[in-house]
Formats: structure tokens, C-alpha cells, sequence
């Protein structure tokens, strides 16, 4: 027996219905199998989940628990097990409420850092704090993983309210990333910012090494125009940061949960505190939401029961995030991160192996350039691929409306296809209607069918906004959060990316020659055998 048992024993009844079908029983469809919440809509009624699947998924949230897990969490009570933490990044936009961490009140350290780094954001932004060759123009961040992917997320999402210096990310440990992006900067007017949680990330310290000696080249005093983010001062000041331009913040922020935190320095310096602030109110929203909406009402519970229908009850393995949204072109990214860092685990909170599938695997690309590249796959492939659409009803920029109603088009149009297929018939009759007869007829028309019946949700808001993404993002985190609550799993640690850190450590000798890389295996050896010679 196990807690997904009645959702599939009633999925096993209905798995070969069409949707279509609960549309034409149920006229009040649409609005049953949809919610709101202020800016956000969330319509999943393109699912095959009815009343009795929707009652099973609740009862499930509630037999799990998600609601006293989220109030232990609001709590600060740690319920990041493994490594011993409170999970609290919600105090970082939320400086209203009192949080206590271990008996102790964390808002005034925090209300501190947070009007230090919006002095200094404003000292960027009008000329108070310079460069050795005058006003900064350029802010280059360097860090990666969540100290990089919701900053370049935040940033590009925000380009329309961006009017401070230009911002630029470096995160990859290839010198390629380093050497383009710094090759068209001047050192004298250009702030970089190492954003680290830990201070310890080789990508981030080599990255930070390389930018020094490229300032050094130009100004007498690199570190004057060096600011570090990291929860590890006393590293921080090792590398010669004045404690001035440090911003700190608590091991109870998650890397990707960090965006804002001091992480978002770049995004504030870029946007400007007052926008930066708007970012932190629509996430505020969604977490007072999450906390007083009844489960059946709740965005980031019923986000995440559609995707357990989905991955756990249906068994299909991935989802495609598809944002009718340039501007939100690095959000499948930055969700990768948040989703699959969270919710990829093999053991269950106990240690025990999971007796069920950990979270999906999750892509996706802005459209409607995925239409011209893998939706392919989606509308007629052999798997379903359970598609978020995200959209927002209006675009930023009046006189492009045209286009922007051209983009909204795509989007309805792409979920109404997945849903509504297009039989043999209807494919015989337009093939026939070009002429084609007898077996040409019969073999060309079975490759224009549709099977249809796929599902798709659509997260709707009004525009993209500093607020609206806030709320977004913080929708996607406490759905992370439920969906790990009902598998059962500690969605805030990540062994899983420590191994390949340690092997790469021990491989740099071997690719050195100054080890013969004992115990390793033939493959590995082979390849690195290959590379000292092409670099000898
Ligand atoms: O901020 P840092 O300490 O440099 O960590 C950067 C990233 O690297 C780690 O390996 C984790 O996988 C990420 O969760 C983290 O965001």
C-alpha cells in the first residue's frame, strides 16, 4: 500500500478518456479546474484530472501533511534535515514579520544588510561610488548555480525596467565564458560582484582570480571596485574584499533559493532598489497566499498536485516549461535548477529508498521558438509531455501590440492542439480536398493525425512585472516545496552534485601527468591520455 495507491487505481479508470470529453460534460469546466490569486491565474483544466482525481490529490496533500510541514518551515524550524537548517529565504522579501531562528529574532541583521545594499545600489546607479576611471557602466556577476541562474533569470526578465549600468554574468569555469564577456568591458568603470554562498566554489574563485588580474592589468587598486556576497566573511576578507562592500547573508537561504537574498545585488543595481523591492512584494503575496489559502484554492499546492498526476500517477517523466514570454527565455533554466537540484533525490527523508519516482525532469524554451524546433515531439511523438504554458495577456512595449497578440495567439493555439488532436478523418478530408486519392490518400493522412488528449496548464498574468515575476518565482519554490513534502524527500540539501566535484579535483593531476591516476578506470584514463597529448 502506498500513498499514491487510490489516485492510481483512479487513473487506471480513466487514463484513456479524452479531456475533450470532460469539457463538453461539464460547461463550468474551465472555471472548476482553475484559480487566482491576485496577478496569477492558473488554468488546468486542459488535464485529465476530474472531481474525484482532484479530491484524491487533495486528501493527498492533506494526508502528507503539506500544511504543517509549510507552517514549520515559516517556522524556522529545520526541517532541511539532513544538513541541520532552517529554510528560510521568505524572510529576505518579507521584512514585516518577525522570524526567529533558534530562539533568536533574524529580521534586524537582515533590515541592515538590505538598506546597506540598497545604499550601495544607489551609489552604483548615480555616480557616488566610481570606478578608477570614472562612473561604473558595466556590473559583471560572477558566481553559478543559484548564485547566478536567478540573477541572469531576474535580470533579463526585468529588461524593461533596467536603467543602471549594464549588467553581465559569468559563471561557466571555461575561461571561454570569462574572456568574453570581460573582453568588451573596461576595467575602470566596471564594478564585479562574486556572489558565492559558500566562498569555496572552484568555478566562482578561478572565475574571481581571472577578473582580478584582468582589472589589475588596468587599475592600481582591483579590490576598490570588487563586491562579494557569501555567507562566509571570514573568506570574503581573505580575498581582499573591505568588509564595506560585503554582503552576508545565513546558511538558512538555499543557493537557489537565494535570489532575494544579497545574491540579487546585481538585479537591484541594474533595476534599482525601488523596483527590486516591488520583486520581493510579489513574492511576499504568493507567500502570504501559500500560508491562509485552503489547500484546494492554493497556486503552489495545486501546481504542484498537477504535476504529481502527472510524473507520479501517469508515470510521464518530464514536463516542458514553455513561457510566451522572451523576457522569461532563462526561466526553464533557472527552474531546473529549482526544480530538479530540489526534488531529484533517490532516499526519502529516513534515508530509505523511495518507493516512488523523485521529481521530473523539467525543459523548456520561450516560444514560439520551441514550436519551430521540438514541439514536433510534443503534438505527435510517442510520450506525453505534460506542457506549463506561461503567458502574459499584454506585452510591455504599446506600439509592438500587434505582435504581442500574434504571440498570445501561438500560445492558445498550442494548448488547443494538444488537446484537441485532429482525427484520420479530418486529416483524410484536407489531404483529399489537395487531390490525393486511394493509398497516397491513406499514407499521407495518417502522418498529418494529431492524437490530441495531451495536457497542458497555462499560468496567466496581466504583464510581466517586477512583482508578477516576484510572485511567479515564489509560486515555483513553494510548489518545489509541496511536491517534495508529499514524496516525502528533503528538498533543500544536494549531495547529488558533490561526487563529480571530488573526482574532478583528483582528475586535474592526472591531466597534469603528475599522477597515473591508480584506480581509475580505462575509459577515464583513455580520454585523459588523449587530452595531455593534444596539449602537450
Ligand atoms: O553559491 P555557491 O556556494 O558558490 O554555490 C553555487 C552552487 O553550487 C553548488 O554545487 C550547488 O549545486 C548549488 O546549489 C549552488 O547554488
Amino acid at each position: 500500500m502506498n500513498r499514491f495507491d487510490d489516485l492510481l487505481a483512479h487513473a487506471a479508470t480513466v487514463k484513456d478518456r479524452h479531456i475533450l470529453d470532460l469539457f463538453a460534460a461539464d460547461p463550468d469546466r474551465a472555471a472548476r479546474f482553475s484559480a487566482e490569486f491576485g496577478s496569477w491565474f492558473f488554468d488546468f483544466s486542459k488535464t485529465n484530472i476530474d472531481a474525484a482525481g482532484l479530491k484524491l490529490l487533495i486528501d493527498l496533500a492533506e494526508k502528507t501533511g503539506v500544511a504543517a510541514r509549510r507552517d514549520a518551515m515559516f517556522a524556522g524550524e529545520k526541517i532541511n534535515e539532513t544538513e541541520g537548517r532552517a529554510v528560510l529565504h521568505m524572510a529576505w522579501r518579507n521584512f514585516r514579520d518577525t522570524i526567529t531562528v533558534d530562539g533568536h529574532d533574524v529580521m534586524p541583521a537582515l533590515r541592515d544588510t538590505l538598506g546597506r545594499m540598497q545604499d550601495f545600489a544607489e551609489d552604483v546607479r548615480t555616480g557616488r561610488f566610481t570606478g578608477q576611471g570614472g562612473r561604473i557602466t558595466d556590473v559583471v556577476n560572477i558566481g553559478i548555480g543559484g548564485s547566478d541562474l536567478g540573477p541572469v533569470m531576474a535580470s533579463v526578465a526585468c529588461t524593461s525596467f533596467a536603467d543602471g549600468p549594464r549588467l553581465h554574468f559569468i559563471s561557466n569555469v571555461d575561461g571561454a565564458h570569462a574572456h568574453d564577456v570581460l573582453s568588451g568591458l573596461n576595467p575602470e568603470t566596471t564594478l564585479v560582484i562574486v556572489a558565492s554562498k559558500t566562498f569555496t566554489t572552484i568555478e566562482t574563485m578561478t572565475n574571481a582570480e581571472t577578473a582580478r588580474a584582468w582589472m589589475a592589468a588596468k587599475v592600481t587598486d582591483p579590490a576598490a571596485q570588487f563586491s562579494a556576497i557569501s555567507t562566509a566573511t571570514d573568506r570574503t576578507a581573505a580575498f581582499g574584499i573591505p568588509p564595506e562592500r560585503v554582503f552576508g547573508f545565513e546558511d538558512w537561504v538555499g543557493g537557489r533559493y537565494s535570489v532575494w537574498s544579497p545574491i540579487g545585488l546585481s538585479l537591484m543595481i541594474g533595476i534599482g532598489p525601488g523596483y527590486f523591492a516591488e520583486f520581493h512584494a510579489g513574492a511576499a503575496a504568493m507567500d502570504r497566499h501559500f500560508r491562509e489559502a485552503p489547500l484546494a484554492e492554493n497556486l503552489p499546492v495545486l501546481l504542484a498536485l498537477v504535476g504529481i498526476w502527472h510524473n507520479q500517477v501517469l508515470g510521464h517523466a518530464t514536463r516542458a516549461v514553455l513561457p510566451y514570454e522572451q523576457r522569461l527565455a532563462r526561466l526553464p533554466a533557472y527552474l531546473q535548477q529549482l526544480e530538479m537540484e530540489s526534488n531529484g533525490k533517490r532516499v526519502s527523508m529516513d534515508g530509505a529508498d523511495l518507493p516512488w519516482h523523485s521529481g521530473p525532469v523539467v525543459w523548456g524554451e520561450p516560444g514560439t521558438n520551441g514550436q519551430h524546433a521540438f514541439y514536433q515531439l510534443i503534438h505527435q511523438g510517442t510520450r506525453v509531455v505534460p506542457c506549463e504554458f506561461l503567458l502574459a495577456a499584454r506585452g510591455r512595449e504599446p506600439y509592438l501590440e500587434h505582435q504581442h497578440l500574434l504571440l498570445v495567439a501561438n500560445c492558445l493555439a498550442q494548448s488547443e492542439a494538444l488537446l484537441r488532436g485532429r482525427s484520420l478523418a479530418e486529416a483524410t478530408e484536407i489531404m483529399a480536398k489537395k487531390g490525393l486519392t486511394g493509398a497516397e490518400l491513406d499514407r499521407q493522412a495518417r502522418h498529418r493525425v494529431f492524437p490530441g488528449n495531451r495536457p497542458s496548464t497555462t499560468l496567466l498574468i496581466e504583464v510581466l512585472t517586477p512583482f508578477t515575476l516576484g510572485g511567479i518565482v515564489a509560486l515555483y519554490e513553494h510548489r518545489v516545496f509541496v511536491e517534495g513534502v508529499i514524496l516525502g524527500i528533503n528538498s533543500f540539501d544536494q549531495w547529488g552534485v558533490e561526487l563529480g566535484k571530488e573526482l574532478a579535483l583528483a582528475l586535474a593531476p592526472v591531466l597534469e601527468g603528475s599522477s597515473e591516476g591508480a584506480g581509475k578506470d580505462g575509459s577515464t584514463l583513455g580520454l585523459a591520455r588523449r587530452i595531455r597529448a593534444a596539449r602537450a
